[in-house]
């Protein structure tokens, strides 16, 4: 029982909040508000002991959760708590559906495992609320053990973020072993190092149909489109135009699945002249089966942005969070090849995150740490752009935002920037 009067008043409204809150209802800027203030609270109270532990044991808790996908757990459990497909069409309906399940079954199912190694996966889980014990070897799943089912999104994240660990774990030896230099090589860099490979990263996501897979399904995820799409805020009609059909309108280099091109289309469905998506082949053979992408009349490219530009006097140059995967050494050679093809109308557009001067928040920074172990490369300030597009041949001409975002940490954070660089 607490001593202090306010502490246990305290307690009893959060445990009654938890209780009580109506979670569906909740718009997502309240709902974003309550988690970051749960945050701040949990920071405040946390003795550095307790935040030692809770760091050094959290990367065991997402290794559990890539072992559960892997196994393919989530799947089976996802089977045997959903109705079969002929009892589905009956009176079964979402609401009554048991979400419960027991190891036994899902052991049958997963005959090619060890039984005793499903046990402890699963007990781990119900230690994270993953999934809920009720009783011995009994369960009740969840939405989030139902939200990692193999072809889910999220599944996609685990495995691409559990595999980043291999590069994280090995950051230690490779900066003892290079004297504490900042990476600046992405063909030789944290990835190469942890991977004993020559190869780059992206030629390894190629090769790896299983993490190259998931590396697409992650950058499609809505998490990673926050804030307002660039063509909400930079005039399209007023600078786009002006084309004609047979003009290229805009080339998305490094487009990945055509997300943005698409959006962009849907947006501006009349404005004349051609839309290209160029990608790695692997990529545009993916690209390809997408009927969306095909129907609005976009067309796909396989380049490597490192050759020659083969679309020349393009009105727009577009790469959106492809050259913070290069460091400078690279990123001057992409934009040297794209300063080559654009014309004197020519512009070229660049979304990407700004990294603020400084107060730079958690999202911010881990996304730096993940270009610097995945790329050798970094996410950058206005400044460090400014200076590479000059070293490319190129000037940055303005620095697009909503006028709602205040360019302060949180917002810059939240909301891509669109840098705008012409010819010099
Ligand atoms: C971080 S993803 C960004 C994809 C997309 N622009 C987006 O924002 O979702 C980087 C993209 O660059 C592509 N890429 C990497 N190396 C490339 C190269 N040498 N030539 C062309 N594209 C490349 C990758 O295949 C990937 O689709």
């Amino acid at each position: 029982m607490p001593h202090d009067t306010h502490v246990l008043s305290l307690l009893q409204t959060l445990n009654a909040t938890t209780e009580t809150l109506n979670r569906s209802a909740l718009n997502q800027t309240d709902r974003r508000q309550l988690l970051q203030a749960c945050d701040r609270l949990q920071r405040s109270l946390e003795s550095p002991a307790d935040t030692t532990a809770r760091l050094v044991f959290s990367a065991h808790q997402l290794m559990t959760l890539r072992l559960g996908i892997d196994l393919k757990l989530f799947d089976a459990i996802d089977a045997q708590v959903r109705p079969s497909p002929a009892s589905a069409g009956s009176s079964t309906s979402s609401s009554d559906l048991d979400r419960s399940f027991d190891v036994t079954a899902i052991c049958e199912a997963l005959s090619h495992a060890d039984p005793l190694l499903i046990q402890r996966i699963i007990r781990f889980l119900a230690a994270m609320d993953v999934v809920l014990e009720v009783d011995r070897d009994h369960f009740i799943s969840t939405p989030l053990a139902a939200a990692l089912v193999s072809s889910s999104p999220f599944s996609a994240a685990v495995i691409h973020n559990t595999h980043f660990t291999t590069v994280l774990s090995r950051l230690p030896e490779y900066f003892h072993s290079n004297g504490w230099k900042n990476p600046d090589d992405g063909f030789n860099g944290p990835f190469q190092f942890a991977l004993g490979t020559k190869a780059h990263y992206f030629d390894f996501l190629g090769s790896t149909p299983y993490y190259g897979q998931a590396f697409d399904t992650v950058m499609s995820m809505s998490f990673r489109r926050r804030g307002r799409d660039w063509f909400e805020f930079f005039p399209v009609a007023e600078r786009l135009s002006n084309l004609n059909d047979s003009e290229t309108l805009l080339v998305d280099i490094g487009g990945g699945q055509g997300e943005d091109l698409m959006k962009f289309h849907s947006r501006f469905p009349t404005l004349p002249g051609q839309l290209i998506l160029q990608d790695l082949s692997s990529v545009i053979e993916g690209a390809r089966k997408s009927k969306d992408l095909l129907s609005s009349g976009i067309k796909t490219e396989e380049y490597d942005f490192f050759e020659t530009q083969p679309v020349r006097g393009a009105r727009v140059y577009f790469m959106r969070t492809v050259l913070h995967d290069w460091p400078d050494k690279q990123a001057v050679s992409i934009l040297g090849r794209v300063r080559e093809a654009m014309g004197s109308e020519s512009v070229l557009l660049i979304s990407e995150t700004l990294l603020p001067d400084s107060g730079a928040l958690l999202p911010s920074v881990i996304s730096d740490m993940q270009m610097m172990g995945s790329f050798a490369s970094l996410e950058r300030t206005e400044d460090q752009w400014r200076s590479l597009l000059d070293a490319s041949g190129l000037r940055l001409v303005q620095v697009w935002l909503p006028d709602e975002c205040d360019r302060k940490a949180q917002s810059l954070a939240e909301q891509p920037a669109l840098l705008e660089a012409r010819l010099k």
